[in-house]
């Protein structure tokens, strides 16, 4: 559990069971950092320069300004952590890379460069002194105060439970001053996604999606539903072909936020699967619909990831939202664009998945959650278009009957890239892949005993 604790500088903080920030525990800790070391040990640490980047090096006078601001809220700080440069904004939060000042100090079970097993036999903590080593990197998330309490609280608990999987971002700690709140976790290098997707091959595809999905098995077995799956999200290295899911901001624990949606009901989808798919429209709808309360679910994730029962307020959302999510960051790899959803709002989103899944599969979709499915738009055709159509129109590999020329042909690994998506963008969550299952899929098994860590 987290806990209130007082520092040395008198702010309330929350710390987290290693103890970080708690006074208490500078015993143990002193005595870990008195340990000897083996210079030998520690020879390839030493010939490390320190890690020059281009985050490390606030040009901007308002993250200057900002980090000053950061400074003078949370006194003392600067004792713990040199904040070094602003490395991300999103909606709820800043995020800033800080060098860890007082790492040599706590035990960092976290630290998954943990040096240890450089270290001589006796050294059990593994630890050893600033000057001989690489500087320790940390995030710092600012969570704004426009975040309600209860929402921090449940992102940090839910990290904090979540510890202990080398592709989930551990919580490191936590603290507060009266309404500011920072998390503390490891700092991961990672290249921006824009950069690298159109370089994948499918080869680098299976390693992002086995970590990606090794993190989903991880979170789901938790029952908790991560609900903002996308690529900034996942700090992705192309060197080490690893990865670690981040922001947890809009997480949940599975049934929270549930009632009884129709998918549930027993034999429904034995009744739909009956329901002829081409179905014309319906014969008419009520004159005053106003008295019948809306539906409620929760919509919380980013446009053009949100899965098809997101977009029809299925009050029963499960994991299976996050494998949906991951198929959109497939098909955006496979197809090249990015963002390959663009819609402003959920009815474009339902139009955009429809024109590919086209009207008869989007109407026994929405009829598993109590919805009805009705378009004229002319772009949307019964039956769509398969995926494999869709990456090959989008990478320029379709022929054209003017010029007599047909499609190419599909290598066989992309096939198989294909046949996994598939399987994460199955309309009805029950039968969509699982990550479990995903990862005994032929695409995902691949040897990771080269990826470095
Ligand atoms: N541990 C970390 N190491 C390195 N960079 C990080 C780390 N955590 C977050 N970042 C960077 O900060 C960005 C924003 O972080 P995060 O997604 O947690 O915040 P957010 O406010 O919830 O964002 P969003 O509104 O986009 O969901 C990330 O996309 C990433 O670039």
């Amino acid at each position: 559990m987290l806990s209130d604790e007082a520092t040395e500088d008198g702010e309330q903080l929350y710390t987290s069971e290693d103890a970080r920030w708690d006074e208490d525990s500078h015993g143990e800790v002193e005595s870990v950092a008195s340990n000897e070391h083996d210079m030998s040990d520690v020879e390839n640490e030493d010939s490390d320069m320190e890690e020059i980047d281009e985050d490390d090096d606030p040009t901007d006078p308002k993250v200057i300004e900002e980090i000053e601001a950061v400074q003078k809220v949370f006194q003392g700080i600067d004792k713990h952590f040199r904040l070094i440069n602003k490395i991300g904004e999103g909606t709820f939060s800043s995020v800033y890379k800080a060098e860890d000042l007082r790492y040599d100090q706590y035990v960092n079970t976290w630290d998954i460069d943990f040096d240890g097993h450089h270290q001589s036999n006796d050294n059990r903590s593994g630890t050893y002194h600033r000057s001989q080593r690489r500087p320790k990197y940390v995030a710092i998330k600012k969570i704004y105060v426009t975040s309600s309490p209860a929402r921090i609280q449940n992102e940090l608990a839910l990290l904090h439970d979540l510890s202990g999987c080398d592709s989930v971002v551990p919580l490191i700690t936590a603290f507060r001053h009266e309404d500011q709140v920072m998390a503390i976790l490891p700092y991961f290098k990672h290249a921006d996604f824009r950069e690298y997707f159109r370089q994948l091959t499918i080869d680098d595809m299976r390693y992002y999606f086995r970590s990606l999905f090794s993190a989903l098995s991880h979170v789901h077995a938790h029952n908790i539903i991560h609900r903002d799956i996308k690529p900034t999200n996942f700090l992705y290295d192309c060197y080490k072909r690893t990865g670690v899911l981040v922001d947890f901001g809009l997480a949940e624990r599975e049934g929270t936020d549930s009632s009884y949606c129709v998918c549930q009901s027993t034999g429904y989808r034995e009744r739909q699967s009956t329901v002829p798919v081409s179905r014309g429209e319906s014969s008419g709808y009520p004159k005053n619909d106003s008295r019948r309360p809306s539906k409620r679910a929760n919509r919380a994730g980013t446009r053009g990831f949100r899965a098809p029962e997101v977009l029809f307020k299925c009050t029963n959302q499960t994991t299976k939202i996050d494998i949906w999510s991951a198929g959109v960051i497939l098909l955006t790899m496979l197809t090249k664009r990015f963002p390959f959803f663009n819609s402003a709002d959920d009815v474009d989103a339902t139009i955009e998945i429809a024109t590919i899944f086209g009207r008869a599969r989007m109407r026994q979709c929405a009829a598993l959650h109590g919805c009805v499915f009705e378009t004229s738009i002319p772009t949307i055709s019964e039956k769509g278009f398969t995926l494999e159509k869709i990456i090959l129109w989008a990478t320029s590999r379709t022929g054209s009957s003017a010029s007599g020329t047909s499609d190419q042909k599909m290598p066989p690994d992309e096939v198989e890239a294909v046949r996994f998506l598939k399987r994460c963008f199955d309309l009805d969550p029950e039968r969509r892949i699982s990550a479990n299952e995903a990862l005994q899929h032929d695409f995902l098994d691949i040897d990771t005993s080269d990826t470095f860590s």
